[in-house]
């Protein structure tokens, strides 16, 4: 029987597993592949001395299962941060913020020593961008920075009735072909109002477990 989509992400979350170190706190993200993680990761909790999550439904999940969840200022530096992307390519940048979660998937990822990558093979993709680029904006710069957007050739949409766990609002960036992500990124960030955006290549992975029907392949940086 073909492996679905939700087999390449549960064989991916198993794999990861490996990478987390004995009595650690782990930095966990957000979404579907991330849920498989925590999953697995429940089944060694008594490893384990907790978690970092990065947002409040993973935060519920790992609560759900009985593990700790540490605040990151609690918690210090981390050795392994997991989670999934939108798009991912072979140099480890890549596009997050599709669950509008990339706040703080970025700040858990930059203070963890490690960032495990899991993916189903339809996420790796030669250039980023025609996943929708998320980016999280503070609500009264919404329309200023849509039209700065507008300016670098990309059509933002407001990601409607959504709004973020740190109370903010999600523009979605249709239609870039992003072919330098680290300066995309760096610009971004410059645009007053703009809390994070979802290119993460300044700090990219540095493991992608990959999902194919011929198993879980495994790039490094
Ligand atoms: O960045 C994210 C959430 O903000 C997720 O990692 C990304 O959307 C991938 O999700 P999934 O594993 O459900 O495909």
């Amino acid at each position: 029987m073909a492996l679905t989509q939700d087999d390449l992400k549960r064989a991916v979350a198993q794999a990861a597993i490996a990478y987390v170190p004995a009595d650690c706190i782990v930095g966990v993200g957000t979404g579907s592949t991330a849920n498989f993680f925590i999953d697995e990761l429940a089944k060694i909790k008594h490893k384990i001395r907790g978690a970092v999550a990065s947002s409040e439904a993973s935060a519920k999940r790992l609560q759900g299962h009985g593990i700790e969840v540490l605040s990151l200022n609690d918690a210090g530096d981390l050795p392994v941060y997991v989670d999934g992307a939108d798009e991912i390519t072979r140099h480890m940048h890549m596009v997050k913020g599709g669950g509008g979660a990339l706040t703080r998937e970025k700040i858990v990822a930059a203070a963890s020593k490690k960032f495990i990558c899991v993916c189903d093979a339809s996420k790796l993709v030669d250039v980023l961008g025609k996943f929708p680029l998320p980016i999280e904006v503070i609500p009264m710069a919404r329309s200023y920075i849509a039209r700065e957007l507008v300016k670098l050739g990309g059509q933002p949409k407001l990601r409607e009735g959504f709004t973020t766990d740190n109370g903010n609002v999600i523009l979605d960036v249709h239609n870039l072909q992003i072919m330098n992500p680290v300066e995309l990124e760096t610009t971004l960030n410059q645009l007053a109002g703009v809390v994070t955006n979802g290119l993460f290549a300044r700090r990219g992975a540095d493991v992608l477990l990959l999902g194919t029907p011929e198993g879980v392949k495994t790039l490094t940086a």
